[in-house]
């Protein structure tokens, strides 16, 4: 039998798996041999060891982003483990790459102990520009990032959470104007408890969702104040109210976000919520309702997947690799709430844009257009390097954790814009 498409492109053309590295430097003559290696590499080891910022100069560091993973949450198949979290690993590298120009290594640790987790990363701080954590489950997920923010000094962003909750961001303030609601008025169902659930809720809280409108369910229910058996995370959500079931939840509410399983979310429940009601259903690979079942079921629905392959992909892909693009060009030693907050209104405001021709081309032609079928910019648009990258350094920059503030926003820009025509 002929393997599925998915497998073949794992496996052909060239050695299996997505990535491989490649040399920047030329060795192909003793000269060069010896500069390369010894002797010649004993000068900048001489240089990093007495002033280890030139580790920016004579390195790949800077460039060099870490992704990390223990397989106990991928996508939304639950814990997998950690070699076969490896191709989505992979995965994030080839984003990080086609998108952004970063370099990854991709570490997928066989442990489910958080502390063996921190302690591994820490020790690795010294190889990376950045880590970027994905797919790790909630709640250890929490305590390994904030753990890694104290004892590191490069940026540690957990994909799942930050990544998710920033397009989710943009995303929502787009359709939010577009159904012409107020965040104060905005009645909000979270599905999920776990890492996107609770960054993607709390950057809403942000933006101006009122505590008391926001209900989040895990896979036992709504997080009510009379369950006892809320972790401390969950118990911060935990709301006075009737609501028992996601059905119950959802009757009259304006936006659902579900960041859970697949398939939890029926028409019945989407036919009680009110008029034109946004839907994210952001699980992986299956939402928590399809696009055409959402569809069939109310035309004035505002819907969103994580998928490639309906219209509005919420997707921390429009992220992560612009993000840390933005971080590690201006040495910053971490993502902050601003830097954050700075990425989520450059892409819903970039949304707004008339959008060049040169995107339809890379979409067969498809025309898109400010509207709730497009909310959020697509991630083969050649702007968004320049819009969130160029957002995210300036933030860092005001905020004071840029290593090497930049001043010349003008010439940043033109370097993104001339970047992204390379990486076409
Ligand atoms: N589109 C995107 O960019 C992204 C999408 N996701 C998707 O979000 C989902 C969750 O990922 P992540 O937060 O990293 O995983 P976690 O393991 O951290 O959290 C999963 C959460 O889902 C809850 N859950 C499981 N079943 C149900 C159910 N039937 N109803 C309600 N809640 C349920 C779990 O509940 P309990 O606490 O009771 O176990 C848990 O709180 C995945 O499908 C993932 O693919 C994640 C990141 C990015
Ligand atoms: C997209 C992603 O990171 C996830 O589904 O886990
Ligand atoms: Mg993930």
């Amino acid at each position: 039998m002929k393997p599925s498409p998915a497998l073949e492109y794992h496996q052909r053309p060239g050695r299996p798996g997505k990535t491989a590295i490649q040399v920047t430097k030329p060795c192909s003559t003793a000269a060069e041999l010896s500069l390369a290696y010894t002797p010649g590499v004993a000068e900048p080891v001489r240089a990093i060891a007495a002033n280890p910022q030139e580790a920016a100069l004579y390195t790949n560091r800077s460039n060099l982003v870490g992704v990390v993973s223990n397989g106990s949450a991928v996508l939304g198949l639950g814990n997998q483990g950690a070699l076969a979290s490896k191709p989505v690993m992979e995965g994030k590298a080839v984003l990080f790459k086609r998108f952004a120009d970063v370099d990854v290594f991709d570490i997928e640790l066989n442990t489910s102990d958080p502390e063996e987790i921190i302690r591994t990363v820490e020790l690795m701080e010294p190889t990376f520009g950045g880590i970027n954590l994905e797919d790790i489950k909630a709640p250890e997920c929490f305590y390994i990032e904030q753990e890694l923010k104290r004892r590191c000094s490069i940026p540690i962003f957990h994909d799942d959470q930050h990544g998710t909750a920033i397009i989710t961001a943009a995303g929502i303030i787009n359709a939010l104007q577009l159904t012409g609601r107020s965040f104060a008025g905005t009645r909000v169902v979270v599905n999920g408890a776990g890492a996107a659930a609770v960054a993607c809720s709390d950057i809403l809280l942000s933006l101006g969702i009122t505590s008391g409108n926001l209900l989040m369910l895990d896979s036992k229910g709504v997080l009510h104040t009379g369950r006892e058996d809320l972790n401390a995370i969950k118990q911060r959500f935990a709301r006075e109210t009737p609501a028992r079931t996601l059905a119950d939840a959802l009757t009259d509410a304006d936006v659902f976000v579900g960041v859970s399983v697949a398939g939890v979310l029926t028409t019945d429940m989407l036919n009680s919520m009110a008029a034109s009601p946004i839907v994210f259903a952001m699980a992986n690979p299956d939402p928590e309702i399809t696009y055409p079942a959402a569809k069939a079921a109310r035309s004035d629905v505002v819907m969103a997947t994580g998928r490639s392959d309906y219209p509005n992909q919420i997707n921390n892909v429009l992220g992560f690799p612009f993000i840390f693009r933005g971080a590690l060009d201006v040495q910053a030693s971490a993502i902050s709430e601003g830097m954050k907050l700075a990425a989520a209104h450059a892409l819903a405001e970039l949304a707004r844009e008339p959008v060049p021709a040169e995107v339809a081309a890379a979409y067969d032609g498809q025309e898109f257009r400010y509207g709730p079928e497009y909310l959020v910019p697509k991630p083969f648009d050649p702007r968004v390097m320049e819009w969130v990258s160029t957002a995210v350094a300036r933030a860092a920059t005001e905020e004071g954790i840029a290593r090497v503030p930049m001043h010349d926003w003008d010439a940043y820009r033109d370097s993104l814009r001339k970047l992204s025509r390379q990486l076409r």
